[in-house]
């Protein structure tokens, strides 16, 4: 196998490539462009006109997405999947997955549409170069297709085991056709957002029109302990993706498919904050209107309102200006275009 084809071993051994482009037998060319990026370019014969951008372990302990790319990549640059699209695969937080853990100083993922030159030290860097290198790869104005698929699994337990989060722009309305896509890659839920966010599938969806999702693929777990992530479906799709097959085998259908829309974002203002949930509790529980989710510093008072309210990422330890969890309802997707 081409080296570059160990792109997960590279980023985990903090190795820069002697050779930073490779070519596969069929004419892939594999270039290197940083710690944990590497750009795959079809043959001109066979591209189709997609810029996929693929991302995980922007939390450096969600480990069964990084498997994930890591089994991709090795497949092209063992010359076994024909890539019709380009591709960018990136390994978010190199530091924090050489350490097993979230992130190293600050969490990645509140760094992204600006936020990075509010702050400083390790994580910001990394915010504006992951942006550098998604500006760098879709282009200016290419007429191409761009999507981009940011990897995640979660802390805790969830319901619904595999689900997506779609970012949001003022104007723009979410693609159905991109959640039968989601369906058929084993997507058993979305939650449609409806204001901006400073995460890193928010940014490559409004700042650079890609279509962007967060995937929630499972519960964290550490390297070679993601047998119970069953990501075959979105692997099939991954590979029909790559080589620029439909990914959708029969009629596309939404059913099955599960839609929420955010209804509150609960953020943690001060040390003071509580919430006041088990702490087994998992994603997607059920709320009953009425129930105390949280208090904070001036008699501030979470009360649901909603009704079918679920919760989903309660998390107390975030720090303070944070999400410590979000509040989704039931959603009947006539938004969708
Ligand atoms: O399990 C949790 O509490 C967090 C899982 C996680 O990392 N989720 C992402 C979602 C990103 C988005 O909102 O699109 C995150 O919190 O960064
Ligand atoms: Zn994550």
């Amino acid at each position: 196998m081409l080296a570059l084809g160990k792109l997960l071993e590279l980023t985990l051994a903090g190795h820069e490539p002697s050779a930073k482009i490779q070519l596969t037998p069929d004419g892939t060319r594999l270039r290197w462009l940083d710690e944990g990026a590497l750009e795959v370019t079809p043959p001109a014969a066979r591209d189709n006109g997609l810029d996929l951008l693929l991302s995980a372990g922007v939390h450096g302990n969600e480990t069964a997405p990084i498997e994930l790319l890591d089994r991709l990549l090795r497949g092209i640059a063992r010359n076994e999947l024909h890539p019709a699209a380009r591709i960018l695969f990136l390994f978010g937080n190199p530091e924090a997955m050489r350490r097993g853990e979230r992130y190293v100083e600050q969490d990645l993922n509140r760094l992204f549409s600006g936020r990075h030159e509010q702050s400083s030290g390790f994580e910001a860097i990394r915010a504006c170069d992951l942006e550098h290198l998604a500006v760098n790869f879709f282009g200016k104005d290419t007429g191409r297709t761009r999507l981009h698929y940011d990897l995640h699994t979660a802390i805790r337990a969830s319901k619904i085991e595999q689900f997506a989060l779609y970012p949001w722009q003022e104007g723009r309305a979410h693609s159905r056709r991109e959640l039968e896509h989601l369906r058929a890659a084993g997507i058993e839920a979305v939650l449609l957002q409806n204001k901006s966010s400073i995460t890193f599938s928010a940014y490559t969806y409004a700042q650079l029109g890609a279509e962007a999702f967060t995937l929630e693929l499972g519960k964290a777990r550490a390297f070679g302990q993601n047998e119970l992530v069953n990501l075959d479906l979105l692997e099939n799709a991954l590979h029909a993706l790559i080589e620029g097959r439909e990914v959708i085998s029969g009629e596309p259908t939404l059913d099955g498919m599960q839609m929420f829309a955010v209804s509150r974002e609960v953020i943690k203002h001060s040390d003071s904050f509580q919430l006041h949930v088990p702490a087994d509790i998992e994603n997607f529980t059920e709320l009953e209107p009425g129930y105390l989710l949280a208090e904070d510093i001036a008699d501030t008072r979470w009360i649901v309102e909603e009704q079918g309210a679920r919760i989903i990422f309660p998390n107390p330890k975030v720090k303070n200006g944070h999400r410590a969890a979000i509040l989704i309802v039931p959603d009947d997707g006539a938004g969708l275009a």
